[in-house]
């Protein structure tokens, strides 16, 4: 048998010894998906009863607010820290200016308050942002050209953020990318003694085609029609600019910041965690989701497998949690496995 160096380091340097056995393998594993890190993104509207499908979301189902309260449970049981929630808002409440978004009595205030007086431990984040409000589809105030106005749009969101406080919200997270909304949505919460109000910052938020199947699940996706976010959501194009988003709204008053979508910005939550140092989230998004329930569904592509080795990648990525609609899925199988 002829012998021969295949590098200078070999055999010395054999990586494959601590692959052989699974004990080894275990003690080496640097990254580890736990259920604390799982957010579950829910979608709720008016009604009683209600578990309706999202035709581009397979699994995925908007609830009323008594059915919401199993799904509250279910995160309870499964050690899930954080249930976030997107409202269904009917067509006879959407007017250009979005302002049932600050409306005390709507939809979110309620399910909130209900949630916080059935699971006080299980905690609550909901969306500041207007696009499920509005008529037109997108996040904010119009002016005659359509575009979305900056300052107006901070002054509702504002309200609503105060409005979802009122209501008991430990976490509000602004998705909207307006300039300066965080420390406006900060002093407000300060001024009115929601000094522990959590704000998560959609920091680096890109204008993705991956939220399609999510603007089928709220009902935005005909109001917007053709239009875009582009004057507002980040170009994919961009790096450099993520870490000055996500750095003004650290100086603005975000407790935790967010890089959406995932697993095509992993690139981005790397930056964002090395630069910073923030709790740091990411969203595996509607249209990650649905890709790969597709494939799964095709018998291309394990589910599990696949769902569970996207979720790791977030952590190894540098997130410290993943909003994910695999959230309750991913649990059991932690679970199972525990
Ligand atoms: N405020 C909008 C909002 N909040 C969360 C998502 C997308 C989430 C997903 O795709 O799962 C979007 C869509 C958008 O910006 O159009
Ligand atoms: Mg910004």
């Amino acid at each position: 048998m002829t012998s021969f160096i295949l590098s200078a380091d070999f055999p010395a340097s054999r990586p494959r010894r601590n692959r052989r056995d699974e004990f080894s393998r275990r003690l080496v594993r640097e990254n580890a998906l736990t259920a604390h890190d799982l957010i579950y993104p829910v979608f709720v509207m008016e009604g009683q009863g209600i578990q309706e499908a999202v035709p581009s979301m397979p699994g995925v189902l908007r609830y009323s607010p008594d059915t919401l309260l199993k799904v509250a449970e279910e995160c309870v049981a499964l050690d899930i820290p954080v249930i976030a929630l997107f409202p269904v808002i009917d067509a006879s409440l959407k007017t250009p200016d979005g302002i049932e978004a600050a409306n005390p009595d709507g939809l979110v205030p309620r399910v909130v308050a209900q949630l916080k007086k059935n699971f006080p431990e299980l905690g609550v984040l909901t969306d500041v942002a207007l696009d499920p409000y509005t008529s037109h589809g997108q996040d904010g105030v119009l002016d005659e050209n359509g575009y979305v106005l900056n300052e107006p749009t901070v002054q509702i969101l504002m309200r609503q953020a105060l409005v979802q406080a009122h209501a008991g919200v430990d976490i509000v997270a602004p998705s909207d990318m307006m300039d300066g909304r965080i420390g406006s949505i900060r002093q407000a919460l300060e001024a009115e003694q929601h000094i522990y109000t959590r704000i998560m910052a959609y920091s680096a938020k890109y204008a993705s085609a991956f939220y399609g199947p999510f603007r089928d699940a709220v009902g935005s996706a005909a109001n917007l029609g053709k239009s875009n976010k582009f004057t507002y959501q980040m170009d994919p194009a961009n790096r450099n600019e993520a870490l000055r988003e996500v750095a003004a709204d650290i100086r603005e008053g975000a407790d935790m910041v967010m890089v959406k979508p995932g697993m095509p910005y992993l690139d981005i939550l790397r930056d964002v965690k090395n630069a910073f140092g923030m709790p740091t989230y990411v969203y595996q998004v509607s249209g990650e989701y649905a890709m790969i329930k597709a494939a799964a569904a095709n018998g291309w592509l394990d589910h599990d497998k696949v769902m569970m080795e996207s979720l790791l990648a977030f952590k190894r990525a540098g997130g410290d949690g993943v909003l994910t609609y695999f959230a309750i899925a991913a649990a059991k199988l932690l679970k199972e496995r525990a």
